[in-house]
């Protein structure tokens, strides 16, 4: 093989061409994209010359080209494309960018394609050393190529050395088949699941659940009971083999398990066991993903996702690559989630300006309302407990319920009529779960200040499950994260129509610090009693009270909190400046304290 150095070489050191020309000597590790030496010496001489540098190896590790220059030095291999139809070019390509940045250009993206590489990496370098390094490779849809890509990075020098590629590559190329066997729609097969948890059993039926609901078969549940879990695997190292075994034995496409797992441990347990794991969090925000209709849902769905993927890039990105999507990895509407960090932070950012926009607009809703001083009650409750079936039944509105997890989304609003001929409005909304990802609950703040600023919550439970204990404990804990905790509640023991333990909802109520209440919302049983309730809650009319308390009486703001509504509360010099919808004896008891300015 000729050992020419490509391109424009011009002005380029002797001594400099002679290193590169000694480039092609070198073998790569089949599996890695480039060895460690000759990115180095890349990075050293382009820095020297300020040129772009390019090389190509082929899927033996061979150095095929070496240049200077844009890719117009491509070897002929790469430029002939009639390698298979179905088949990439078997070359990946390497090249210097001595601008310091390692994101890839539209010139690289667009080589990628029109080469059919397998891979396309770009080294940032500076001060003659690899600052970063970006990688991107095709991503086949519905089996043909086209300007999708995938893309990985900013690497460092290690994480970039240390990437498996074979999978990769083998995985864009079961990809590209012939659109005679592409499976697509109800075809597809569901993913077979295998489920871990270091709990018990039963604490698996919910994740069972939520599996089914995201689209997944469980083919297996893995309980090992420990105390805390593995820093490195989550489970001891020992239970990852038999996982590794099990995943191949029942051929499994996804392992979930049912905690958040730390990016390393993902990591390492996609590493030893070979295929896609997700945890809890990834499961329920894919499910999210699927159910969001609203432009703000879809936002903040979104958003949450992001959050929740940009630390765990690298690891991830592995993943997406191997199984080429599945859940965990779709967005809203069915899209892919980018795997580019600059770009999910630019997006982050663009996300959370346009929801700041959405929670503007709402505050602004609800202060139209306020001022109209009509009560507002919101729903809260556990996943599938009913709110959405009882705002039907009390309001008659035709909201889309349905037994399974998250139905509900986006809140609902509706005009309640109540037994003395006062109108109040009921806020139906997202549903709580046990270990609700974080992200989500911050992702979801415009759709829960609904909730936050309601003048009575309605907390529902279903009284037929038998955890309901846990579900309380549960939505409690998400109330007290939103800062709703000490609101007027009323409890609604919801699904009463089937046989419930007496017992057990005896010994709730007992203990519950708030009204308690039996309902159907299928029946209807319970709900006249319910208004009356309700009625008797928001009994006197409100008004709006506006001004500030002095610091010494921070008791005020707390009874404001409990027995009013607030809408604004700020610390200013002289005072605290509070609005709220109070009725006429909170209104007497607050009044002489307050100063109107
Ligand atoms: N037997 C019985 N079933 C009920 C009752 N209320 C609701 N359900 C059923 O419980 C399931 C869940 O109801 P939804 O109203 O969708 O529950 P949700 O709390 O809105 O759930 P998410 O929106 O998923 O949080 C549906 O299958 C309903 O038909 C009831 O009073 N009795
Ligand atoms: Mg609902």
């Amino acid at each position: 093989m000729a050992k020419t150095v490509y391109g424009n070489t011009r002005g380029i050191k002797k001594n400099d061409l002679a290193l590169l020309q000694s480039i092609y000597s070198y073998t790569v590790d089949k599996n890695n994209i480039i060895s460690m030496e000759i990115a180095r010496l890349l990075a050293a001489i382009s820095w020297d010359c300020q040129r772009e540098l390019v090389v190509f190896v082929d899927r033996g590790g061979h150095v095929v080209s070496v240049g200077a220059g844009d890719f117009a030095t491509a070897p002929l291999q790469a430029r002939d494309r009639r390698r298979g139809e179905f088949r990439l070019s078997g070359l990946r390509c390497i090249h210097t960018h001595p601008s310091g940045s390692g994101a890839l250009s539209p010139v690289d993206y667009a080589a990628l394609l029109d080469m059919r590489l397998d891979l396309m990496v770009a080294l940032g370098v500076r001060d003659g050393k690899i600052k970063e390094a970006y990688m991107a490779c095709l991503d086949p849809q519905d089996g043909v190529l086209t300007r999708a890509f995938q893309t990985f990075g900013p690497m460092s020098e290690q994480e970039m050395s240390g990437f498996p590629i074979l999978p990769l590559i083998q995985e864009i190329e079961t990809g590209i088949t012939p659109p005679s066997s592409i499976q697509t729609g109800e075809h597809r097969h569901a993913e077979r699941a295998i489920l871990v948890t270091i709990e018990s059993n039963e604490s698996l039926d919910e994740l069972a659940q939520l599996a089914d609901t995201a689209g997944a078969l469980t083919v297996a549940r893995v309980v090992q009971q420990r105390n805390r879990p593995d820093t490195t695997y989550f489970i001891g190292r020992g239970k990852v083999e038999e996982l590794a075994l099990l995943r191949q034995r029942l051929a499994a496409d996804l392992v979930i398990f049912d905690d958040e797992l730390t990016p390393t441990q993902a990591r390492n347990l996609q590493n030893a066991i070979g295929c896609r794991v997700i945890d809890r969090t990834a499961l329920i925000l894919d499910i999210f993903a699927q159910r969001a209709q609203t432009k703000e849902g879809k936002l903040q769905v979104e958003l949450a996702q992001l959050r929740y993927l940009l630390p765990r890039l690298t690891g991830l990105g592995v993943v997406l690559s191997r199984l080429g999507g599945g859940i965990g990895t779709r967005g809203p509407g069915e899209t892919k989630l980018e795997t580019d960090r600059r770009h999910i932070r630019r997006r982050i950012d663009d996300l959370t300006r346009a929801l700041e926009q959405v929670r503007r607009h709402r505050r602004q809703h609800r202060q139209n309302r306020r001022e109209a001083a009509i009560p507002v009650i919101a729903l809260v409750g556990y996943t599938n407990a009913g709110k959405s079936t009882l705002l039907n039944a009390l309001t008659g509105a035709g909201v889309l319920t349905a037994n399974r997890l998250f139905a509900t989304l986006d809140p609902t609003t509706r005009l309640l009529q109540l037994p003395d001929n006062r109108e109040v409005l009921l806020t139906d909304t997202v549903g709580f779960i046990r270990k609700l990802p974080h992200h989500l609950v911050a992702a979801f703040r415009a759709t829960l200040e609904e909730v936050t600023e309601a003048d009575l919550l309605l907390h529902v439970v279903d009284a037929d499950h038998d955890r309901l204990q846990e579900q309380i404990a549960a939505v409690n804990s998400v109330l007290k994260d939103l800062g709703a905790h000490d609101k007027k509640t009323i409890l609604v023991f919801n699904k009463t129509d089937r046989p419930v333990d007496s017992v057990l909802l005896e010994e709730v109520e007992f203990s519950c610090p708030h009204r308690v209440v039996r309902v159907s919302a299928r029946t209807g049983a319970g709900l006249e009693y319910l208004r009356k309730l309700i009625a008797e809650y928001t009994h006197q009319p409100r008004r709006i009270l506006r001004g500030k308390l002095p610091y010494d009486r921070t008791d005020l703001v707390a009874l404001l909190h409990r027995e009013g509504a607030v809408y604004q509360e700020h610390y200013t010099e002289d005072g605290i400046w509070v609005e709220a919808a109070v009725d006429e004896s909170l209104r007497t008891a607050i009044a002489p304290f307050i100063k109107p300015h």
